[in-house]
């Protein structure tokens, strides 16, 4: 039975013609509606929790452009504000956390997830779910911990995560530690996401690929799984989207062992080494370079064309690689979702 939404059919394993097409970070700063909404409202961990505005802005790229998905605005590092670290956002810089610095300031956080902080998240569900067209997906997330901890430990975005990696090989007990928690709170913060209303969730690893493959599997694929796990247990039958950034090689491994509906692939893989290399099982979801995007013109229709040509006859989800550029130009997003829905054809 075909669902009336594109996205949660490709998620259960069928290969459509014209792929569902969503952008990560689609609900952002390339939308001059959100720049204005966003000037409005306070800070941006105030917009993440500030309902009426944050279901505003997941609507917004809906209105505009008709993605297949609408994701839930708010941010991967709402956990670590609810476990009691001090978060905030610089303008210009990118976020600022109190950095963990050794084992106590991890043993601090155990058992203080305070859940009832994002019940304005769970708010904006509620409200955005009423709003969207009946064939456009609601998703929702949280980053893995993994990528989280890398931010909890560096206190900012740093190129390669050396902070949180040296961590881990100084104090593997205490960093396992650290991943535990967050994997509780992941599971637990994806479970309300679902019982407030979205219908998927993606869960982002930004970070995945600058670890050796040791690390990798420790402290991505293990937790990974983990939670996908969990919430299936506790869930059953609502897709997960797990995007290791960087992952590369591992994902054929991924594919048959996270137990994951999708993988979500960055611009560094070859959308033909993909399609031939990744089993079965997992839709495929990316990939295209957002400086395609970015620069428009032919060069993104032929990028545009090879991803489709790839992964044509499989469970195909088109997205990005990685995230939407706050310079991309609006009509490229428009030429881009035109030449997508016109594949098939
Ligand atoms: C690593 C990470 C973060 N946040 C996120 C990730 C994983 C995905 C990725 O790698 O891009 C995920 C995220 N962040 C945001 C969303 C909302 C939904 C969507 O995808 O549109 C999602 C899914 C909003 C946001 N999160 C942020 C903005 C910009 C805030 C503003 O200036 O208005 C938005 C719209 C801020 C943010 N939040 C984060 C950073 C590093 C920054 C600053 C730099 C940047 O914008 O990329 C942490």
């Amino acid at each position: 039975m075909s669902d009336r939404k594109p996205l949660l059919d490709v998620l259960r394993g069928e290969a459509r013609a014209i792929p569902p097409i969503w952008l990560m970070r689609q609900a952002g700063r390339y939308l001059p509606e959100y720049q204005e909404l966003r000037a409005k409202a306070g800070s941006f961990l105030d917009t993440c929790y500030n309902p009426r505005t944050a279901a505003r802005i997941t609507l917004q790229p809906i209105e505009r452009f008709g993605f297949d998905a609408a994701i839930l605005f708010s941010d991967i590092l709402v956990v670590p504000d609810a476990l009691g670290q001090k978060v905030w956002f610089e303008s210009g810089h990118g976020p600022r956390l109190v950095p963990l610095e050794n084992d106590s300031d991890v043993d601090a956080l155990s058992g203080s997830f305070d859940i009832g902080k994002l019940a304005p998240v769970f708010e904006t569900i509620d409200r955005v779910k009423g709003e969207l067209p009946s064939s456009v997906a609601f998703i929702g997330f949280c980053g893995a911990p993994w990528t989280v901890a890398s931010y909890m430990i560096a206190g900012r975005g740093t190129p390669d995560q050396a902070p949180a990696r040296l961590f881990a090989y100084r104090r593997p007990e205490a960093f396992a530690r650290l991943i535990d928690i967050l994997v509780e709170a992941s599971v637990a913060y994806l479970i309300r996401q679902i019982d407030a209303g979205v219908e998927t969730l993606q869960i982002f690893d930004s970070w995945a690929g600058v670890l050796p493959p040791q690390e990798f599997e420790r402290w991505v694929a293990a937790p990974l799984k983990k939670i996908i796990d969990k919430v299936k247990e506790a869930r059953p039958g609502v897709p997960i989207i797990a995007f290791a950034r960087g992952g590369a090689t591992h994902l054929p491994r991924l594919a048959e062992t996270l137990g994951a509906d999708a993988l979500g692939l960055d611009t560094a893989i070859d959308p033909v080494w993909a399609a031939k290399h990744i089993p079965a099982g997992p839709a495929l979801q990316g990939n295209l370079d957002p400086l395609a995007l970015l620069a428009g013109g032919a060069a993104l229709d032929r990028e545009i064309d090879s991803i489709l040509r790839s992964f044509a006859g499989r469970p195909h989800i088109f997205n990005l690689g990685h995230g939407v550029l706050p310079e991309t130009p609006l009509e490229h997003v428009s030429q881009l979702i035109e030449r997508v829905r016109r594949a098939g054809n």
